[in-house]
């Protein structure tokens, strides 16, 4: 048990220090990289990266990680290349795999387990996100392509979809600024129905820290900001590793 903890720590652990990188920018996309990145191996041995453009990409969705992609890079007077304010965070679709010899689920639960926003094999038929995070302004953004099996009343998107999207950005941003932690409190009000197949920012900020706790408030919006689809206020609470071990 003391051997698969530590396992499980030093997984866990690689995951979250995975360099939050820079992508090349969508220029380049449309032509030799976009092939490269948007198609993963089938026999390759690294995990393959969602956060990357891929061919269901729509315009917009495009446009804005081109955006904040150019972010990420500073460029200096020497036209040298630094690190910029924003950072593209990679997403992969199963942690499990890298995290442990698996000793407290069996091995087909395990070995089938998928980060439930990146479980679909069609590009563009669920959640196509990408998330940015700023360190200096503690805030996050995510911009999010919902597919059409998302859909909730008629031609919209679900209610749970749009909690998964928020608890999945606020989350990831909590967890940025003290991993690991767990949702203990989400609210949500749905203020305007966000239209099937539509592109919306999804933005995170950091309200305040007080010990294990972190307070975090979320918007969804139309990409031009006139819209306010979605509001929410998240809690999260910092937990040891044997906390999930353990359950709890
Ligand atoms: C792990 C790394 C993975 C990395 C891989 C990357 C994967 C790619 C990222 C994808 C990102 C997805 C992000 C999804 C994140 C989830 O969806 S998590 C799943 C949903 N959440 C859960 O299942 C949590 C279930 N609940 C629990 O486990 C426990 O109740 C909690 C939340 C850990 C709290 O534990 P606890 O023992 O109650 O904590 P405790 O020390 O008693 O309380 C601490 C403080 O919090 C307060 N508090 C606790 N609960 C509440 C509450 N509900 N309301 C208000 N206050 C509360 C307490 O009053 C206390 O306050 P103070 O007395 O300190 O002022």
């Amino acid at each position: 048990m003391a051997r698969s903890l530590a396992r499980l720590v030093k997984g866990f652990q690689s995951i979250t220090a995975l360099p939050a990188v820079a992508a090349p920018a969508c220029a380049s996309l449309r032509s030799a990289s976009l092939r490269t990145m948007a198609v993963p191996l089938p026999f390759s041995s690294k995990p393959r990266d969602f956060s990357l453009p891929n061919v269901s990409w729509g315009p917009e969705m495009l446009r804005l990680y081109e955006f904040y992609n150019n972010l990420c890079e500073r460029e200096t007077e020497g036209a040298e290349k630094r690190r910029g304010p924003w950072q593209r965070l990679p997403s992969y679709n199963r942690s499990l795999k890298y995290a442990t010899g698996g000793v407290y689920l069996s091995k087909i639960i395990q070995s089938k387990a998928r980060l439930f926003t990146r479980n679909m094999r069609n590009p563009g038929a669920a959640f196509e996100y990408v998330l940015f995070v700023n360190k200096e302004e503690q805030r996050c953004v995510c911009i999010l392509q919902a597919g059409h099996l998302l859909e909730g009343p008629p031609g919209h998107v679900h209610g749970g979809a749009i909690a998964t999207m928020i608890d999945t950005v606020t989350g990831t941003h909590a967890s940025q600024l003290c991993e690991p932690v767990m949702t203990a409190n989400l609210n949500i009000n749905y203020r305007s129905p966000i239209p099937l197949g539509s592109t919306v920012l999804i933005e995170s900020t950091l309200d305040r820290k007080e010990g294990k706790k972190t307070y975090i408030s979320c918007k969804v919006t139309s990409t031009d900001g006139s819209k306010l689809h979605t509001e929410a206020t998240a809690l999260f609470v910092s937990i040891s590793i044997s906390h999930l071990l353990l359950g709890g």
